[in-house]
Protein backbone atom coordinates (compact mmCIF):
# COMPACT_ATOMS: atom_id res chain seq x y z
CA UNK A 1 0.00 0.00 0.00
CA UNK A 2 1.81 3.28 -0.92
CA UNK A 3 -0.66 6.08 0.73
CA UNK A 4 0.53 6.87 4.46
CA UNK A 5 0.70 4.47 7.34
CA UNK A 6 -0.22 0.50 6.40
CA UNK A 7 -3.24 -0.88 8.06
CA UNK A 8 -2.10 -1.55 12.09
CA UNK A 9 0.83 1.00 11.68
CA UNK A 10 -1.06 3.52 13.68
CA UNK A 11 -0.02 6.97 14.97
CA UNK A 12 0.63 5.33 18.12
CA UNK A 13 3.36 2.78 16.16
CA UNK A 14 1.75 -0.11 16.92
CA UNK A 15 2.42 -3.03 14.88
CA UNK A 16 -0.57 -4.54 15.58
CA UNK A 17 -3.28 -5.93 13.20
CA UNK A 18 -6.35 -3.46 13.60
CA UNK A 19 -9.88 -3.24 12.18
CA UNK A 20 -8.78 0.14 11.00
CA UNK A 21 -7.01 2.13 7.91
CA UNK A 22 -4.70 5.05 8.95
CA UNK A 23 -4.16 7.66 7.00
CA UNK A 24 -2.27 10.30 7.57
CA UNK A 25 -2.74 14.09 6.31
CA UNK A 26 0.12 13.81 3.73
CA UNK A 27 -1.32 10.53 2.49
CA UNK A 28 -4.91 12.09 2.62
CA UNK A 29 -4.13 14.85 0.71
CA UNK A 30 -2.91 13.02 -2.32
CA UNK A 31 -6.46 11.25 -2.62
CA UNK A 32 -7.55 14.82 -3.43
CA UNK A 33 -5.48 14.51 -7.25
CA UNK A 34 -7.62 11.56 -8.21
CA UNK A 35 -11.16 13.58 -7.18
CA UNK A 36 -12.19 14.70 -10.19
CA UNK A 37 -14.29 17.46 -9.93
CA UNK A 38 -12.69 20.72 -8.89
CA UNK A 39 -14.82 23.35 -6.43
CA UNK A 40 -16.38 25.56 -8.33
CA UNK A 41 -15.72 29.84 -7.27
CA UNK A 42 -19.48 28.96 -6.23
CA UNK A 43 -18.88 26.55 -3.67
CA UNK A 44 -15.75 28.27 -2.54
CA UNK A 45 -17.98 31.45 -1.70
CA UNK A 46 -20.71 29.10 -0.02
CA UNK A 47 -17.94 27.70 1.90
CA UNK A 48 -16.26 31.09 2.55
CA UNK A 49 -19.67 31.94 3.62
CA UNK A 50 -19.73 29.58 6.57
CA UNK A 51 -16.48 31.31 8.50
CA UNK A 52 -13.62 32.96 7.73
CA UNK A 53 -11.62 30.89 9.62
CA UNK A 54 -11.85 27.96 7.37
CA UNK A 55 -8.78 27.54 5.15
CA UNK A 56 -9.63 26.52 2.07
CA UNK A 57 -6.42 24.42 0.76
CA UNK A 58 -7.53 22.31 4.05
CA UNK A 59 -11.50 21.71 2.43
CA UNK A 60 -9.55 20.37 -1.01
CA UNK A 61 -7.19 18.53 0.74
CA UNK A 62 -9.11 16.72 3.46
CA UNK A 63 -12.48 17.15 3.32
CA UNK A 64 -13.01 17.22 -0.64
CA UNK A 65 -11.94 13.58 -0.52
CA UNK A 66 -13.92 12.52 2.34
CA UNK A 67 -16.61 13.83 0.43
CA UNK A 68 -16.44 11.92 -2.28
CA UNK A 69 -15.64 8.50 -0.41
CA UNK A 70 -19.02 9.15 1.50
CA UNK A 71 -20.48 9.64 -2.19
CA UNK A 72 -19.03 6.43 -3.33
CA UNK A 73 -20.57 4.96 -0.11
CA UNK A 74 -24.10 6.24 -0.91
CA UNK A 75 -23.84 4.99 -4.35
CA UNK A 76 -22.96 1.70 -3.78
CA UNK A 77 -25.72 1.50 -0.82
CA UNK A 78 -28.10 2.32 -3.86
CA UNK A 79 -26.75 -0.45 -5.62
CA UNK A 80 -26.96 -2.69 -2.67
CA UNK A 81 -30.76 -1.49 -2.46
CA UNK A 82 -31.64 -2.12 -6.10
CA UNK A 83 -29.92 -5.90 -5.84
CA UNK A 84 -31.62 -6.22 -2.63
CA UNK A 85 -34.83 -5.59 -4.17
CA UNK A 86 -34.46 -7.54 -7.25
CA UNK A 87 -33.58 -10.50 -5.12
CA UNK A 88 -36.86 -10.06 -2.93
CA UNK A 89 -38.47 -9.51 -6.19
CA UNK A 90 -40.10 -6.51 -5.01
CA UNK A 91 -41.02 -3.86 -7.26
CA UNK A 92 -37.95 -1.40 -6.28
CA UNK A 93 -39.42 1.12 -4.20
CA UNK A 94 -37.39 4.59 -3.03
CA UNK A 95 -34.34 3.90 -1.60
CA UNK A 96 -34.18 5.93 1.93
CA UNK A 97 -31.90 8.66 2.44
CA UNK A 98 -28.24 7.77 3.54
CA UNK A 99 -27.46 8.80 7.04
CA UNK A 100 -24.52 10.28 8.39
CA UNK A 101 -23.86 10.35 11.89
CA UNK A 102 -21.18 12.90 13.46
CA UNK A 103 -20.40 13.22 16.82
CA UNK A 104 -17.49 14.68 18.72
CA UNK A 105 -17.39 17.08 21.93
CA UNK A 106 -18.83 20.39 22.17
CA UNK A 107 -16.68 22.78 20.34
CA UNK A 108 -14.29 20.11 18.11
CA UNK A 109 -15.64 21.65 15.28
CA UNK A 110 -18.54 19.30 14.47
CA UNK A 111 -21.00 21.80 13.19
CA UNK A 112 -18.13 23.58 10.97
CA UNK A 113 -17.66 19.35 9.46
CA UNK A 114 -21.40 19.13 9.40
CA UNK A 115 -21.87 22.31 6.94
CA UNK A 116 -18.53 21.76 4.84
CA UNK A 117 -19.81 18.07 4.07
CA UNK A 118 -22.77 19.39 3.11
CA UNK A 119 -22.28 21.81 0.83
CA UNK A 120 -19.17 18.93 -0.66
CA UNK A 121 -21.99 16.46 -0.71
CA UNK A 122 -24.42 18.57 -2.05
CA UNK A 123 -22.13 19.31 -5.62
CA UNK A 124 -22.08 15.43 -6.28
CA UNK A 125 -25.05 15.33 -9.35
CA UNK A 126 -26.08 11.71 -7.76
CA UNK A 127 -27.20 13.27 -4.45
CA UNK A 128 -27.74 17.27 -4.45
CA UNK A 129 -30.30 17.25 -1.18
CA UNK A 130 -28.34 17.07 1.46
CA UNK A 131 -29.72 18.09 4.61
CA UNK A 132 -28.57 18.94 7.95
CA UNK A 133 -29.85 17.74 11.58
CA UNK A 134 -28.96 18.72 14.58
CA UNK A 135 -30.02 16.77 17.93
CA UNK A 136 -29.71 19.66 19.69
CA UNK A 137 -33.42 20.52 18.84
CA UNK A 138 -34.20 17.09 20.83
CA UNK A 139 -32.70 18.49 24.15
CA UNK A 140 -35.56 18.91 26.35
CA UNK A 141 -37.08 22.80 26.99
CA UNK A 142 -35.17 24.52 29.69
CA UNK A 143 -38.52 24.15 31.99
CA UNK A 144 -38.13 20.17 32.02
CA UNK A 145 -34.41 20.12 32.28
CA UNK A 146 -35.41 22.66 35.13
CA UNK A 147 -37.91 19.93 36.66
CA UNK A 148 -35.52 17.30 36.36
CA UNK A 149 -32.73 18.61 38.05
CA UNK A 150 -30.84 18.33 34.74
CA UNK A 151 -29.79 22.33 33.56
CA UNK A 152 -25.91 21.57 35.31
CA UNK A 153 -26.08 18.54 32.27
CA UNK A 154 -26.89 19.85 29.48
CA UNK A 155 -25.48 17.58 26.80
CA UNK A 156 -25.50 14.58 28.37
CA UNK A 157 -27.10 11.32 27.27
CA UNK A 158 -30.07 11.79 29.16
CA UNK A 159 -30.75 15.62 28.88
CA UNK A 160 -32.01 14.34 25.23
CA UNK A 161 -35.63 13.18 24.54
CA UNK A 162 -33.83 10.27 23.23
CA UNK A 163 -37.07 8.75 22.06
CA UNK A 164 -38.18 11.58 19.91
CA UNK A 165 -34.59 11.47 18.35
CA UNK A 166 -34.95 7.76 17.97
CA UNK A 167 -38.16 8.19 16.29
CA UNK A 168 -37.25 10.86 14.19
CA UNK A 169 -34.44 8.72 12.59
CA UNK A 170 -36.41 5.88 12.35
CA UNK A 171 -38.68 7.75 10.05
CA UNK A 172 -36.16 8.80 8.12
CA UNK A 173 -35.01 5.00 7.37
CA UNK A 174 -38.58 3.84 6.83
CA UNK A 175 -38.49 6.62 3.55
CA UNK A 176 -41.11 8.84 4.67
CA UNK A 177 -41.02 11.58 2.21
CA UNK A 178 -41.45 14.56 4.98
CA UNK A 179 -40.10 14.64 8.50
CA UNK A 180 -39.97 17.58 11.30
CA UNK A 181 -37.25 18.04 13.75
CA UNK A 182 -37.31 20.55 16.64
CA UNK A 183 -35.11 23.32 16.76
CA UNK A 184 -32.79 24.88 19.53
CA UNK A 185 -31.35 28.43 19.65
CA UNK A 186 -27.94 29.10 21.08
CA UNK A 187 -28.89 32.54 21.69
CA UNK A 188 -31.91 31.78 23.83
CA UNK A 189 -29.78 28.96 25.59
CA UNK A 190 -33.38 26.64 24.73
CA UNK A 191 -35.48 25.06 22.20
CA UNK A 192 -37.51 27.40 20.44
CA UNK A 193 -41.56 26.60 21.18
CA UNK A 194 -43.76 25.10 18.58
CA UNK A 195 -41.04 25.38 15.38
CA UNK A 196 -39.75 22.94 13.10
CA UNK A 197 -36.89 22.08 10.93
CA UNK A 198 -38.62 20.40 7.60
CA UNK A 199 -36.72 17.68 5.91
CA UNK A 200 -38.09 17.23 2.51
CA UNK A 201 -37.32 14.19 0.21
CA UNK A 202 -33.16 14.55 1.16
CA UNK A 203 -30.96 12.09 -0.40
CA UNK A 204 -28.17 12.46 2.24
CA UNK A 205 -29.13 13.66 6.17
CA UNK A 206 -26.39 13.94 8.26
CA UNK A 207 -27.52 13.74 12.06
CA UNK A 208 -25.13 16.21 13.61
CA UNK A 209 -24.79 16.06 18.00
CA UNK A 210 -22.63 15.27 20.99
CA UNK A 211 -24.50 11.87 21.61
CA UNK A 212 -25.56 10.63 18.01
CA UNK A 213 -22.74 7.20 18.49
CA UNK A 214 -24.22 6.35 22.20
CA UNK A 215 -25.60 2.38 21.99
CA UNK A 216 -28.65 1.38 23.15
CA UNK A 217 -29.42 1.77 26.48
CA UNK A 218 -30.02 -1.76 28.16
CA UNK A 219 -33.41 -1.50 30.20
CA UNK A 220 -34.77 -2.19 33.68
CA UNK A 221 -35.95 -6.02 32.39
CA UNK A 222 -32.61 -6.17 30.78
CA UNK A 223 -33.46 -5.76 26.92
CA UNK A 224 -31.50 -3.54 24.85
CA UNK A 225 -33.60 -1.11 22.86
CA UNK A 226 -32.51 0.27 19.79
CA UNK A 227 -30.13 3.56 19.59
CA UNK A 228 -30.15 6.23 16.49
CA UNK A 229 -26.95 4.63 15.50
CA UNK A 230 -28.36 1.63 14.63
CA UNK A 231 -29.48 3.52 11.58
CA UNK A 232 -26.73 5.18 10.12
CA UNK A 233 -25.04 4.10 6.53
CA UNK A 234 -22.06 5.82 7.75
CA UNK A 235 -20.86 8.07 11.18
CA UNK A 236 -17.70 10.46 11.38
CA UNK A 237 -16.20 11.25 14.79
CA UNK A 238 -14.71 14.89 14.98
CA UNK A 239 -11.64 14.01 17.41
CA UNK A 240 -8.51 16.37 18.95
CA UNK A 241 -6.87 16.43 21.80
CA UNK A 242 -9.25 17.45 24.90
CA UNK A 243 -6.98 20.37 26.03
CA UNK A 244 -7.51 21.76 22.38
CA UNK A 245 -10.95 21.63 22.53
CA UNK A 246 -10.83 23.40 25.79
CA UNK A 247 -9.11 26.41 24.26
CA UNK A 248 -11.65 26.10 21.19
CA UNK A 249 -14.53 26.07 23.56
CA UNK A 250 -12.73 29.04 25.90
CA UNK A 251 -11.90 31.44 22.72
CA UNK A 252 -15.27 30.49 20.90
CA UNK A 253 -16.94 31.87 24.13
CA UNK A 254 -14.90 35.03 24.29
CA UNK A 255 -15.88 35.69 20.57
CA UNK A 256 -19.31 35.53 21.06
CA UNK A 257 -19.04 37.48 24.37
CA UNK A 258 -18.01 39.97 21.87
CA UNK A 259 -21.13 39.53 19.38
CA UNK A 260 -24.28 37.42 20.32
CA UNK A 261 -23.97 37.43 23.98
CA UNK A 262 -24.60 41.66 23.52
CA UNK A 263 -27.58 40.30 21.85
CA UNK A 264 -30.80 41.97 24.29
CA UNK A 265 -32.15 38.63 23.71
CA UNK A 266 -29.59 36.50 24.43
CA UNK A 267 -29.47 34.27 27.72
CA UNK A 268 -25.87 35.43 28.20
CA UNK A 269 -26.44 38.99 28.19
CA UNK A 270 -25.37 38.58 31.55
CA UNK A 271 -21.81 37.60 30.03
CA UNK A 272 -21.65 40.97 27.80
CA UNK A 273 -20.27 42.63 31.06
CA UNK A 274 -17.86 40.60 31.66
CA UNK A 275 -14.24 41.23 31.63
CA UNK A 276 -11.93 39.90 29.69
CA UNK A 277 -10.56 37.43 32.40
CA UNK A 278 -13.83 37.34 34.27
CA UNK A 279 -15.19 35.34 31.06
CA UNK A 280 -12.37 33.11 30.81
CA UNK A 281 -13.24 32.04 34.54
CA UNK A 282 -17.00 31.29 33.31
CA UNK A 283 -16.18 29.25 29.95
CA UNK A 284 -13.71 27.37 32.35
CA UNK A 285 -15.87 26.87 34.84
CA UNK A 286 -19.24 25.66 32.14
CA UNK A 287 -16.06 23.31 30.46
CA UNK A 288 -14.76 22.37 33.71
CA UNK A 289 -18.33 20.90 35.21
CA UNK A 290 -20.23 20.15 31.97
CA UNK A 291 -18.59 20.20 28.76
CA UNK A 292 -15.19 18.00 29.67
CA UNK A 293 -17.15 15.57 32.17
CA UNK A 294 -19.28 14.96 29.08
CA UNK A 295 -16.38 14.14 26.95
CA UNK A 296 -14.56 11.89 29.25
CA UNK A 297 -17.76 9.97 30.28
CA UNK A 298 -19.87 9.48 27.37
CA UNK A 299 -18.80 11.41 23.80
CA UNK A 300 -15.23 10.10 23.92
CA UNK A 301 -16.38 6.27 24.66
CA UNK A 302 -17.68 6.17 21.38
CA UNK A 303 -15.07 7.13 19.43
CA UNK A 304 -14.40 3.64 18.41
CA UNK A 305 -17.89 3.05 16.84
CA UNK A 306 -17.22 5.80 14.29
CA UNK A 307 -16.89 4.50 10.72
CA UNK A 308 -14.37 7.22 10.23
CA UNK A 309 -12.54 9.15 12.87
CA UNK A 310 -10.82 12.82 11.76
CA UNK A 311 -7.74 13.64 14.33
CA UNK A 312 -7.01 17.31 14.41
CA UNK A 313 -4.32 19.26 15.62
CA UNK A 314 -4.09 22.45 17.32
CA UNK A 315 -4.66 25.06 14.37
CA UNK A 316 -7.73 22.73 13.28
CA UNK A 317 -5.63 21.27 11.06
CA UNK A 318 -6.37 17.42 10.19
CA UNK A 319 -3.56 15.14 11.18
CA UNK A 320 -4.46 11.92 10.24
CA UNK A 321 -7.79 10.05 9.03
CA UNK A 322 -8.32 6.78 10.48
CA UNK A 323 -11.34 4.36 8.27
CA UNK A 324 -12.75 1.45 9.18
CA UNK A 325 -11.95 -1.67 6.87
CA UNK A 326 -14.58 -3.20 4.93
N1 LIG B 1 -11.75 23.42 10.27
C1 LIG B 1 -11.75 24.50 11.07
N2 LIG B 1 -10.86 25.51 10.83
C2 LIG B 1 -10.82 26.59 11.66
N3 LIG B 1 -11.62 26.77 12.73
C3 LIG B 1 -12.50 25.81 13.02
C4 LIG B 1 -12.62 24.62 12.20
N4 LIG B 1 -13.58 23.84 12.74
C5 LIG B 1 -14.04 24.50 13.83
N5 LIG B 1 -13.41 25.67 14.00
C6 LIG B 1 -13.66 26.66 15.09
O1 LIG B 1 -13.70 25.94 16.33
C7 LIG B 1 -14.80 26.34 17.12
C8 LIG B 1 -15.75 25.17 17.37
O2 LIG B 1 -16.30 24.76 16.13
P1 LIG B 1 -17.85 24.38 15.96
O3 LIG B 1 -17.99 23.87 14.56
O4 LIG B 1 -18.71 25.51 16.40
O5 LIG B 1 -17.92 23.19 17.03
P2 LIG B 1 -19.11 22.28 17.57
O6 LIG B 1 -20.22 22.31 16.58
O7 LIG B 1 -18.47 20.92 17.67
O8 LIG B 1 -19.46 22.85 18.92
C9 LIG B 1 -15.48 27.47 16.37
O9 LIG B 1 -14.99 28.68 16.91
C10 LIG B 1 -15.03 27.28 14.92
O10 LIG B 1 -14.95 28.51 14.23
C1 LIG C 1 -26.45 22.47 22.87
C2 LIG C 1 -25.29 21.56 23.22
C3 LIG C 1 -25.70 20.57 24.31
C4 LIG C 1 -24.86 20.75 21.95
O1 LIG C 1 -25.90 19.91 21.50
P1 LIG C 1 -25.85 18.88 20.23
O2 LIG C 1 -26.31 19.61 18.98
O3 LIG C 1 -24.47 18.34 20.08
O4 LIG C 1 -26.86 17.82 20.57
C5 LIG C 1 -24.05 22.38 23.69
O5 LIG C 1 -23.65 23.27 22.71
C6 LIG C 1 -24.33 23.17 25.00
O6 LIG C 1 -24.92 24.21 25.00
N1 LIG C 1 -23.88 22.61 26.15
C7 LIG C 1 -24.19 23.10 27.46
C8 LIG C 1 -23.01 23.72 28.14
C9 LIG C 1 -22.56 25.00 27.46
O7 LIG C 1 -23.20 26.05 27.65
O8 LIG C 1 -21.57 24.94 26.72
Amino acid sequence: MSHGSSPGHGHDGSHEPSPYIELDREAWARLAHQVEDPLTEAEITALRGLGEQLDLQEVRDVYLPISRLLSLYVEKAGQLHREQEEFLHRATPPRTPFVIGLAGSVAVGKSTTARVLQHLLAHWPEHPNVALVTTDGFLYPNAELQRRGLMQRKGFPESYDRRALLRFVVDIKSGKDEVEAPLYDHLTYDVVPDHKVRVEHPDIVIIEGLNVLQPARTREDGRTGLAVSDFFDFSVFVDAKTADIKDWYVSRFLRLRETAFRDPGSYFTKYGALSRDQAVAEATRIWDSINGPNLAENVLPTRSRATLVLRKSADHSVRYVRLRKI
